[in-house]
């Protein structure tokens, strides 16, 4: 498999299910320690030869709910065809006036409002680590996407933002967009938790690029958010959401392969484990070893 390894990753959301303009190279399906991905994942090679894997988050058709997307598998599939940078595409609300629909937003933040019910973390049953996640985004990453911010058609780009994660799949009441707001979020998505966590634990830079398609429900005498206006807006957005994905996978190659991009990840696994050499729990390392292989064997 000479394309082998991969190591830009791109996760496409709600209204993105493959990638425009590349040529098809293969297709793989991993079986993972967490199960299967949440579809075939495709490789393709750039008109200069670079190999990019994309992953559909709901699958294909669109079949995951957000709380069902099996994300741990998803980053281990991803992790183990050799990926060290993800861009992750996802549809959200504004809860903000200037992040108008169709605007597209990087965020540096997340708040968790997910209910508990998705699974985590990759360290469970007989071994703990805590991974850093001030900064839950890759600074290496936005950059090389802020700096293509000016191939956008018909939308304004903003950065520094805050991302809310709900559980869902329903949308939320007008007092909690307004309790969002009060919070200091000014998106609101359904997908971002815990992929970027599980993307951390594996070492992998992660950014995600927002694509505002509603204003959720906060304005009083507006229409609340409808999947039907979600569904509308997402369709202007594909465009850019290729346009922009074309310009900036050179300054991705670049900073993947001069290694800027895993400047203070690699390797910070090792050190974020709290279990004895002695109380881990062998099927828990054997099942680590497929995302940081002889981390935690000795
Ligand atoms: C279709 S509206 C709600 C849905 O859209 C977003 O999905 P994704 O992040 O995968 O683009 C949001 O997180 C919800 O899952
Ligand atoms: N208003 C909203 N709430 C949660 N997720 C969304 N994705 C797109 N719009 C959203």
């Amino acid at each position: 498999m000479s394309y082998l390894p991969v190591k830009i990753a791109v996760i496409g959301g709600s209204g993105l299910y493959n990638l425009d303009g590349l040529e098809l190279v293969a297709e793989v399906n991993p079986d993972t320690p967490w199960g299967k991905p949440s579809d075939a994942i495709t490789i393709a090679r750039t008109q200069s030869g670079l190999h990019v894997a994309f992953l559909a988050r709901h699958g294909r058709g669109h079949y995951l709910t957000p709380s069902e997307v099996p994300a741990r598998a998803n980053i281990a599939a991803l992790k183990s065809i050799g990926v060290e940078a993800i861009i992750a595409y996802s549809a959200v609300g504004s809860l903000r006036d200037e992040l108008k629909p169709r605007d597209f937003v990087l965020p540096t933040q997340v708040i968790d409002r997910t209910k508990g019910i998705r699974p985590s973390t990759f360290f469970e049953d007989g071994i703990v680590a805590h991974a850093m996640f001030a900064d839950p985004f890759s600074a290496v990453l936005e950059n090389v996407i802020w700096e293509q911010r000016h191939v956008m058609e018909g939308g304004d780009f903003h950065r520094n933002k805050t991302l809310i994660c709900m559980e869902g799949p329903q949308f939320s009441t007008r007092a909690e967009s307004h309790m969002y707001r009060s919070f200091g979020a000014d998106l609101i998505n359904m997908s971002v938790l815990p992929e970027a966590k599980l993307a951390r634990e594996a070492e992998i830079a992660y950014q995600m690029i927002c694509m505002s398609t509603d204003y959720d429900c906060w304005k009083e005498h507006e229409v609340a958010v409808t999947v039907e206006a979600v569904v509308a807006n997402l369709k202007a957005n594909s465009s850019n959401a290729q346009r922009l994905l074309a310009a900036i996978l050179p300054g991705v190659e670049k900073v993947v392969e001069n290694g800027q991009v895993l400047e203070g990840l690699k390797g910070s696994m090792r050190f974020a484990c709290m279990t004895a050499p002695e109380k881990r729990s062998k099927e828990a390392v054997q099942k680590l070893e497929f995302i940081l292989p002889g981390y935690y064997t000795a």
